[in-house]
């Protein structure tokens, strides 16, 4: 039995659901209250958990795997395996201060204090900088901390970078990168079996962004001209059209954003029945 942990509200819940969709695993019997789910394979279950909380379910055993963001690993110091990026819930922790503050590096915070919901990533970042602060932690609202008196800087997830905007800060460095993560607990990351299946069910669904399948017909005497339009992957893959001997069924994988041109492109080269589909999962 696998229990894969995976955030159960917030703003990484919808993106994972999605991603196990993709990857062959719906996840059934959420909502909101329910703490287990289920999917269409029976040795594979999930637990429905708060992000933050993730990193330690893994590491204590309560899930083979984790889903959720890097920086909530780190700020844990949880000790788990790193399976795979899964590039998503992308966001910085910036330092910041207020836009009419003289601070403009990170050294002239020297004795300062910090408000942040990382105290962890706060600490170690200027430690390494050999630079004295006094972390002040929060909970929530963190951009409000400098105008309250309460902390001269923060350490706050950004991403649009609206929230600084809307409250007139400034930043000044970043302090860490994150995106969401498949984790696995020490032990059951050993295990070479089902773990590893499912690692390969998201690397395929990672595979497939931003991918389309190509398919036409094109008559035999077309064929070099549309691989040279064609721009590579893999392939073409090339096939013979039963009911007619002059022509060619051709096959590719195409990057999303070179469609347009190169459908244009094919159609000129005599590419006929051109059918472009979405890709929901590539293994090489
Ligand atoms: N714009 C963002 N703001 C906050 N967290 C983000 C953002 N983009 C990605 N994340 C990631 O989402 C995770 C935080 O998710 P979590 O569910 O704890 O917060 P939330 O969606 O803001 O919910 P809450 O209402 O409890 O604050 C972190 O790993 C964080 O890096
Ligand atoms: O750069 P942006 O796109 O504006 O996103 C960053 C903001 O979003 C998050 O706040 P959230 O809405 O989760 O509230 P919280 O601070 O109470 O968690 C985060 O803490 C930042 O404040
Ligand atoms: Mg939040």
């Amino acid at each position: 039995m696998i229990r894969i942990a995976i955030p159960n509200k917030g703003r990484l819940n919808e993106p994972t659901v999605k991603l196990l969709k993709e990857a062959g695993l719906p996840v059934s019997d959420g909502g909101e209250r329910k703490l287990f789910g289920t999917t269409t394979d029976p040795e594979i279950s999930f637990l429905f958990a708060r992000a933050a909380d993730i990193p330690e379910y893994v590491q204590d055993g309560a899930a083979d795997i984790g889903i959720t963001g890097i920086d909530l690993v780190s700020e844990t110091d949880a000790d788990v395996d790193l399976m795979l990026d899964l590039n998503y819930g992308k966001s910085n922790l910036m330092l910041a201060v207020p836009e009419d503050s003289s601070i403009e590096s990170v050294e002239e915070l020297e004795g300062m204090k910090i408000g942040t919901e990382f105290p962890n990533i706060t600490k170690k970042f200027f430690d390494s900088k050999n630079i004295n602060i006094e972390v002040i932690k929060v909970s929530g609202a963190c951009e409000m901390t400098p105008y309250i008196g309460v902390a001269d800087a923060i350490v706050d997830i950004s991403s649009s970078g609206t929230t600084f905007v809307l409250n007139n800060l400034k930043p000044v460095e970043k302090v860490f990168s994150s995106s969401v993560y498949m984790i696995a607990n020490h032990q059951s990351a050993k295990r070479k079996d089902k773990i590893h299946h499912i690692k390969t069910a998201f690397e395929s669904v990672l595979n497939a962004e931003g991918k389309r399948y190509l398919m036409m017909n094109v008559p035999k005497d077309s064929l070099d001209e549309v691989k040279e339009v064609l721009p590579g992957l893999s392939g073409p893959t090339v096939m013979k059209v039963e009911s007619e001997s002059s022509t060619l069924a051709v096959h590719a994988v195409v990057d999303s954003d070179m469609i347009f041109t190169t459908v244009n492109n094919l159609k000129e080269v005599g590419a006929r029945d051109i059918l472009v589909v979405p890709i929901e999962r590539l293994m090489p």
